[in-house]
């Protein structure tokens, strides 16, 4: 089968932090990675793996020591983290990370949706985009539609997590990083928000890297599967390899 180019490619990446101390520790070592279009990958792992440093050298929070990331062939390494996100919008792991408390709904998603925020504040007729978002927070079934106008803080963790999510793919990210998004809340919401995600992830054509301890998440979500140990790429299965993991092989993996 022809492949795509990759969306992401990672060559080589390295990351040490305190170098030279006696608190030294290298915890990306020579990683290598090609994520092709359409991908959904789970990324698990140990605590303290690297995962998320992995996520922030990718999304430009934290600069590497040796190594080149490229979006679509183009080279980014030195790219800082706002330019990045023309490509790569990210979920955290707190509701609140994603959103802003004082601010409506509405005023949220105009923001992410900031191609045309001079529009919004030039007193022009915005009822066409409100409708167009009321209907897109419809769609998520969480009853946040309701509560256009209201300030985010006043939503409930679910509501602002499913709210985060669409605003991180309101323009259509090139790759979608999410860290634990849905590890902060209660078992039911957390399958509600995970649900709603693979849902946006296939009907948007989302590129996606997610890293989970849930196990059984990792396994039922996306078509591919990263473990990382020790800051490298342990495991990196898809298809029906994937489809035929079991969990008890991949607990036995984590205590390697
Ligand atoms: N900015 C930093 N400065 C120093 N050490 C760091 C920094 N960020 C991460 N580390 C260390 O790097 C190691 C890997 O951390 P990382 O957060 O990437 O792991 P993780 O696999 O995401 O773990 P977890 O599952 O617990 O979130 C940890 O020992 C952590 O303390």
């Amino acid at each position: 089968m022809i492949k795509n180019n990759p969306v992401l490619e990672l060559k080589g990446l390295q990351k040490i932090f305190f170098p030279g101390t006696v608190n030294q520790r290298h915890i990306l070592k020579n990683i290598d990675l090609k994520v092709y279009p359409g991908e959904f990958i789970s990324i698990i792992g140990n605590n303290g793996a690297g995962k998320s440093t992995l996520i922030n050298a990718i999304a430009g929070a934290l600069k590497v020591d040796k190594g080149e990331i490229e979006i679509l062939g183009q080279t980014i390494t030195k790219t800082n983290i706002r330019k990045r996100a023309n490509w790569i919008a990210r979920v955290f792991q707190d509701p609140k990370l994603g959103t802003a408390d004082q601010l409506s709904v509405y005023e949220n998603m105009v923001l992410a949706d900031d191609k045309q925020l001079s529009d919004y504040f030039k007193g022009y007729d915005n009822t066409k985009k409100r409708t167009q978002f009321a209907s897109r927070l419809a769609a998520l079934d969480m009853g946040i539609e309701a509560h256009i106008d209201t300030p985010v803080k006043y939503l409930s963790g679910g509501q602002r997590q499913a709210l985060s999510l669409l605003m991180a793919i309101i323009r259509k990210p090139q790759l979608l990083l999410l860290d634990e998004h849905t590890a902060a809340l209660d078992p039911k919401t957390s399958q509600t928000v995970m649900e709603l995600t693979a849902q946006l992830i296939e009907q948007e054509r989302l590129t996606a890297l997610m890293i989970t301890h849930d196990i059984d998440d990792a396994l039922a979500y996306g078509n591919r599967l990263i473990m990382v140990q020790d800051g490298q790429i342990k495991l990196d299965v898809q298809g029906a390899e994937k489809a035929h993991l079991l969990k008890a092989d991949l607990i036995k993996m984590f205590a390697i």
